[in-house]
């Protein structure tokens, strides 16, 4: 069987990525819009619902606008911007997210693939709130620090084309506390008060990770540090991709520093407990263009066809 696949946004940071992806598998047929006609709305329709599975990757107008062009039935949209995340009639493109999140994957026709930070900030309170040990109403507080291919074409020509020393320092930003990953995050976590979330920006291309500070005082009376580890190893126990790495992770803690990058060209999740008596920090580190953002598109798609989830996947 093949499957047709088109990647509107071809030639952006996430549609050059999926392409790779998908360039060495015999099951998948993409089809390719001519460069000049990548924005003429009507070759961009007769693609989008030839396709069995269309990628956006594409800025949130127009993944609307792409999105109201599909009247294909059989035509599986995956979104990769923000503008369905919490559309109530999309389903949430994180397999690992819950029990039953693959099937939900399985049945839909219309995918939004998680922002970078909030799959990290999700993928570590989620089975927390779960498990009971987080009370949703918990205000929770977190720091995310990523690569600039984040940001996209602009912000990677921006630090590549070099010159500017405000560039070469991080640079911590969402000071508005209004980052666009902050209703995703409250809405697939559980979490009632939307968490403080603040990303910062560093000078090298990709890698991400996610910390979020806890006192053991407020969460469930009783919780220990072996308690929030085994809550996250209980939920993970069989991923493919979700490595729970021994808590207070000894290499770490002998090199003394986190090392964000760990995880890029790969589409692995690392999730670290560092804890004393009575607080902690959880970690968790993606490629931000990984399990961050393509990755996790075809992740999905291989759910949704029914094929090996990890298939062209590292
Ligand atoms: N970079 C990342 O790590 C992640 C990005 N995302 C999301 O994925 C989406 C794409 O992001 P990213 O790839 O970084 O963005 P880029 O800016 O790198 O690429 C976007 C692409 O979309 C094209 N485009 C813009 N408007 C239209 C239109 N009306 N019709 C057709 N094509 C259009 C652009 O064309 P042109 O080349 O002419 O500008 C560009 O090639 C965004 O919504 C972003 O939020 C999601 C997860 C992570
Ligand atoms: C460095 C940088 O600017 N990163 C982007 C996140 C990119 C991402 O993965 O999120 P989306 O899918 O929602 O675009 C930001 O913080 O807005």
């Amino acid at each position: 069987m093949t499957y047709k696949v088109f990647v509107d946004g071809q030639e952006g940071t996430t549609g050059l990525r999926i392409n790779e992806y998908l360039a060495n598998r015999s099951d998948i047929e993409v089809l390719r819009i001519a460069p000049e006609r990548r924005k003429d709305t009507d070759e961009r329709a007769r693609l989008l619902n030839a396709a069995d599975v269309a990628f956006l990757c594409l800025p949130d107008a127009a993944a609307k606008e792409a999105a109201a062009l599909v009247n294909n039935p059989n035509t599986c949209v995956i979104d990769a911007s923000t503008a369905h995340r919490t559309a109530s009639d999309w389903v949430f493109g994180l397999p690992e997210l819950a029990p039953d999140q693959r099937d939900r994957i399985r049945a839909s026709k219309r995918i939004s693939n998680p922002g970078c930070h909030s799959t990290a900030f999700i993928l570590l309170l989620r089975p927390l709130v779960d498990a009971g040990l987080v009370a949703p109403t918990l205000p929770v507080s977190a720091t995310s620090i990523t690569g600039y291919s984040g940001g996209g074409k602009k912000m990677i020509e921006q630090y590549e084309a070099g010159g500017d020393p405000k560039l070469d320092a991080p640079r911590p930003y969402g000071l508005t506390l209004a980052h666009k990953h902050v209703p995703e995050m409250s809405a697939h976590t559980g979490l009632k008060t939307p968490p403080i979330f603040q990303p910062i920006v560093g000078p090298f291309l990709k890698g991400l990770a996610v910390s979020v500070p806890l006192h053991l005082s407020q969460l469930k009376a009783g919780t220990t540090p072996d308690a929030l580890h085994k809550a996250l190893a209980d939920r993970y126990a069989g991923e493919r991709f979700v490595r729970v790495q021994p808590l207070r992770d000894a290499a770490t803690l002998e090199s003394g520093f986190f090392d964000v990058q760990a995880n890029n060209d790969t589409n692995n999740v690392d999730v670290f407990v560092f804890a004393n008596d009575s607080q902690a920090i959880l970690m968790c580190r993606i490629d931000n263009l990984g399990k961050g953002a393509s990755g996790a598109a075809v992740q999905s798609m291989n759910v949704h066809l029914g094929v090996d989830e990890s298939l062209g996947l590292v």
